[in-house]
């Protein structure tokens, strides 16, 4: 998958292409990331990257034309013969929820631009023009989209074949059965008076699946009950779920 980034701070994606998941995928080919600055398309002395916003107030938007051109040699860079026109998305807090399933829509694109904004962001005709998503990481607003583009980069890298050693699955993850993910222990069993729970320790697989599973399932229904409105659960899960509510008596 390639993936190109505009962005007025490019030294920024050293934090993923340097580290863990993302910098191995990026190592091992599985991903190519690259940025593109609208620095690099500007003509004046001052290397000018915004403007005045039109009727007047606080702020400024992102000039037009160096990102206009820096959208179009981001395209370029990530293209592939013969392939669709790559898929431009902006991050922005105007911008539908992202989530699991976007992540994984995402990851199935073989190109990928992301626009990350800075100011109050970039002259709606651009928008129109050239972006095709708008996608947000949460409803509050940061200095700049590249830390939101770098967690789009992150949660999307997971699914992409081979991104994830055998230890580990993207598909087992929380939220890819749209339940929050149960409670995790390791070593040492007892550890500040507490104890692992037991079932845990008894070697019964199958015992441990269930109770993990209603662990999921209790902590989905009191801290995201929202996750559950018009899931269909499976029969398991009703039982289980129906379990819980009894003994809560919720
Ligand atoms: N919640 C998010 O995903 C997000 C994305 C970007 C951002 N800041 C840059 C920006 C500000 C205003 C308009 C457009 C972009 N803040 C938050």
């Amino acid at each position: 998958m390639r993936i190109s980034v505009v962005t007025l701070f490019p030294e920024m994606f050293d934090a993923i292409a340097d580290h863990g998941i993302t910098g191995r995928a990026l190592n091992e080919g599985l991903l190519s990331l690259e940025t593109v600055n609208p620095r690099d398309f500007t003509e004046d002395r001052h290397r000018t990257v915004d403007d005045r916003p039109y009727g007047g107030g606080p702020g400024m938007v992102m000039k037009v034309a160096p990102l206009a051109q820096a959208l179009t040699a981001a395209r370029r860079a990530v293209a592939g013969q013969g392939e669709a026109v790559p898929r431009v998305v902006y991050l922005s807090p105007q911008g539908k929820p992202f989530n699991h399933d976007r992540a994984v829509a995402l990851s199935r694109e073989s190109a990928l631009v992301l626009l990350a904004g800075r100011y109050e962001g970039i002259d709606e005709r651009l928008l129109e023009q050239e972006v095709d998503e708008e996608l947000s990481i949460g409803d509050y607003v940061l200095s700049g989209g590249e830390l939101a583009a770098m967690v789009v980069v992150d949660a999307l890298v997971r699914f992409l074949p081979g991104a994830l050693g055998h230890e580990q699955s993207a598909a087992e993850d929380s939220f890819a059965n749209g339940l929050l993910d149960c409670p995790h222990y390791t070593r040492p069993e007892v550890f500040a008076g507490h104890r692992v729970p037991e079932v845990l320790l008894s070697g019964d697989h199958e015992r441990v699946r269930r109770w993990r599973l209603a662990q999921s399932l209790a902590r989905t229904l009191s801290r995201r009950p929202d996750l559950l409105e018009g899931r269909q659960l499976s029969d398991e899960q009703e039982q289980l779920l129906a379990e819980l509510v009894r003994e809560r008596d919720i």
